[in-house]
């Protein structure tokens, strides 16, 4: 594959449709993504998790954790650019920045990570990941859809976020997103270590080129810091990652509110994420490594066993919490691997349907930047 050169950046410019590699064809991959879309969004109460709210609101639902995060908003406003969904697509941002933004104060600009379905914020702090999908989601949007009257002047509003993450506390009160010394994302501004699943050095490649223009180098180098970091933070041999972790990629300390030394929820994103960045920009070889690797770990495991596992690759006596969504990142892993065992996550990941019940959020979050990805319609906006 070719990786070709636009506006100082390169991506590949290519996605593969690994679906229709595997024999499916378009026409059913195409309806699969389509029904897909309208479950989560408009489907019955058991598999939904999408709900408008007025005229031109509209809120992603933890279905889990009967609460709104920036997560699932900047999730689901992802998915609605990259599906062309416009109308969900503001009805989201509407709905994040009217209830979620901060005004003032030293979380400005950024986001409380989670609030009730009604607006009504549970907590202060931001959860970086939101911030960084927003940005992109919204710049996305920018250059799909052009830019309207505020709220919907996404690059303005984009590049907001984005100076936050880079100078909060420049001139005194709060806490930059990005640690400025590494140049690797934090878990929450306030903390000395990260979350490898918030690593998203694709994104920071693209952020490169509309941020801020002091910012742009800065940008370049997350792009650069991140690859390596994530290096570190995937064990040698099993491909698994903690959910949190210090800068030099070994595992956080537990925290008061848990122990996340180990591979569970959060961490399942590492291997998407890696999938993803060597489809846009196939930069680091050793991302085909890893992703033989995860997938290697997990091949001869039945999803319903699925557990959480310490990343040297012991088993704890608990369940995931969230199997599908594992399943998802690790058939999105194809989009790298060359190994054996590619293939088998594809096709198992078409044969498993969406998960429904309470726990869903998450898991079909997952699953749809699955299909998305593993159709070839996960794609660079520019
Ligand atoms: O006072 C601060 C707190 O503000 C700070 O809050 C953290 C903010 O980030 C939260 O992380 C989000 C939620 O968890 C992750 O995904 C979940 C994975 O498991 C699924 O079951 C669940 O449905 C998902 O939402 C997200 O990726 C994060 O955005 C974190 O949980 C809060 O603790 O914490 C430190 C305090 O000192």
């Amino acid at each position: 594959m070719s990786v070709i050169q636009r506006d100082g950046a390169f991506y590949t410019g290519e996605y593969r449709n690994l679906f229709k590699e595997h024999g499916y064809s378009e026409e059913e991959i195409r309806t699969r993504l389509e029904q897909a879309w309208a479950d989560l969004f408009y489907g019955n109460p058991d598999v939904r998790i999408y709900y408008p709210m007025g005229d031109d609101k509209g809120y992603i639902l933890d279905t889990g954790n009967l609460d709104v995060r920036t997560e699932g908003m900047s999730y689901g406003m992802m998915m609605a650019v990259q599906m062309n969904k416009k109308e969900e697509f503001d009805r989201l941002w509407n709905f994040s920045k009217t209830y979620m933004q901060h005004k003032e104060g030293r979380y400005k600009d950024y986001f409380a990570w989670h609030c009730r379905p009604d607006g009504t914020r549970i907590s202060q702090g931001p959860a970086p990941d939101g911030e960084e999908y927003y940005a992109m989601a919204l710049l996305f949007a920018s250059n799909r859809w052009g830019d309207g009257p505020e709220p919907y002047n996404y690059s303005e509003q984009a590049r907001t976020i984005l100076r936050a993450c880079v100078h909060q506390g420049d001139n005194g009160e709060g806490d930059p997103m990005w640690d400025p010394e590494t140049k690797l994302i934090k878990f929450v501004p306030e903390a000395p270590f990260s979350d490898p699943s918030y690593h998203l050095p694709h994104f920071y490649e693209l952020f490169a080129l509309q941020a801020d223009e002091r910012d742009r180098a800065f940008w370049k180098e997350a792009a650069e810091a991140s690859r390596a970091y994530l290096h570190a933070a995937c064990h040698p041999e099993t491909g698994l990652s903690p959910e949190y972790a210090n800068y030099d990629g070994t595992p956080a300390e537990p925290q008061r509110h848990g122990d996340f030394r180990h591979f569970f929820s959060d961490a399942y994103r590492v291997a998407a994420n890696i999938g993803l960045d060597w489809e846009w920009f196939r930069k680091d070889p050793w991302q085909v490594e890893q992703s033989n690797r995860i997938q290697a770990f997990f091949r001869d495991i039945d999803v319903a066993d699925y557990r959480r596992y310490t990343i040297d690759g012991k088993p704890f006596d608990e369940p995931a919490l969230h199997p599908i969504g594992l399943l998802a990142t690790n058939a999105m892993a194809s989009l790298a691997a060359d190994g054996p065992d590619a293939s088998h996550f594809v096709r198992l990941l078409w044969n498993t349907p969406l998960r429904t019940g309470v726990r869903r959020y998450y898991d079909n979050c997952l699953y749809f930047f699955c299909l998305l990805a593993l159709s070839g319609n996960y794609r660079i906006y520019r």
